[in-house]
């Protein structure tokens, strides 16, 4: 691959992204087979680079993002959700009743499904769909027949965790929408958080951590994010034109709020952006994010009419769920793509 600094041309760009897609083991494939330079696909853009133009503050600035004890009355609970959700867009929950232990079981669950033998994971690389194992007879080795079935297994941690994070979503849209000096149930009513997606990224070592990033700055699109990070940090938040370190808690969970929910405040709250830094450290890093948006693809959303008044008109125009995510699927991961669209 052409790992040279010359702009690749379209068809040859085509032609590098088809062969790594074609090893059907991502960038931990690449890893694993010794690269010490990292191919020219995977080179960013000088300005989105950590040393790009963004100044990167020191680490003792990493406490600005708030950590909120959910277990505190609620009457401060909203003052500080509405506080962070308003200034970064970002905070740290603990306390949130979610087990550690399940946490660290859900860690180490997609940590071992990235680090499972090549030739297991290159048989369930597939795009665009889910799923999170598959074999065909668990019994297989056991049994005394084997049967004509293949099977799609979502594990334990992940069914757990599923059903408790909802839970938790659901509590935190209840902050906020009390923040919004709004019913508790106004906002969950109004975004309607009918669709969870989860993903569990991996971001193993790489020998140019200054060429590439582990996922460029962008705000989320959907209403609200809520993520489970390791130990190894490099996620980073933008504030006031500085990037900020949210600096792993074990046990915590991050959580940040999405374009739709910015618009749907009326930018009461902001999504905020963020990056991951590409990771410089022999130790993979791993997080899993749960984004909770609106099912209803049919639905008109926009500012709430009580969040409008003459003196602060609405910001957005009405959007349906379905617009925001064809754009989302059209375009190249950003910040605000959806706020910079809709905005009036
Ligand atoms: O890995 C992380 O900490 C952040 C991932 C992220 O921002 C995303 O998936 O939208
Ligand atoms: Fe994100």
């Amino acid at each position: 691959m052409n790992d040279g600094s010359e702009p690749l041309i379209n068809n040859e760009r085509r032609k590098e992204l088809d062969e790594f897609d074609s090893t059907k083991l991502g960038v931990k494939g690449l890893v694993d087979s010794g690269i010490t330079r990292i191919p020219r696909i995977f080179h960013h853009p000088p300005e989105s680079l950590r040393a790009g133009s963004d100044q990167t503050e020191a680490n003792n600035q990493t406490e600005l993002i708030p950590v909120i004890d959910l277990s505190g009355p609620d009457l401060d609970l909203v003052d500080r959700v509405r506080e962070a959700s308003a200034k970064f867009g970002f905070f740290q929950v603990v306390n949130h009743g979610l087990p550690v232990s399940l946490l660290d079981r859900l860690i180490a669950a997609v940590k071992g499904f990235h680090e499972l033998p090549a030739a297991e994971k290159r048989r369930l690389y597939r795009r665009g769909s889910s799923g999170v194992g598959f074999n065909s007879n668990f019994d297989l080795f056991w049994s005394k027949a084997a049967s004509w079935r293949d099977t799609l297994e979502i594990r334990q941690e992940v069914l757990e965790w599923d059903k408790e994070v909802k839970q938790l979503g659901e509590r935190l849209m209840g902050l906020l929408s009390q923040g919004l000096g709004l019913s508790t149930d106004r906002l969950k009513d109004a975004a309607y958080l009918g669709r969870r997606t989860m993903v569990g990224h991996y971001y193993p070592y790489c020998p140019e951590p200054n060429k590439t990033m582990g996922i460029s700055s962008h705000t989320d699109p959907g209403v609200l994010t809520v993520l489970l990070q390791d130990q190894m940090g490099g996620l980073q938040v933008k504030h006031q034109g500085k990037w900020l370190d949210l600096r792993p808690l074990h046990g915590a969970l991050v959580v940040n709020i999405g374009d739709m929910l910015q618009m749907i405040s009326n930018d009461e709250y902001t999504s905020g952006e963020h990056r991951v830094l590409a990771n410089p450290s022999s130790n993979a890093r791993t997080s899993i994010a749960v984004f909770f948006s609106s099912g209803l693809n049919e639905n008109w959303y926009g500012p709430l009419p009580e969040l409008v008044s003459p003196e602060k008109p609405a910001l957005y125009r009405q959007f349906k769920f379905s617009d925001l995510f064809t754009r989302f699927l059209s375009k190249e991961i950003e910040a605000n793509t959806m706020t910079n669209f809709f905005r009036l």
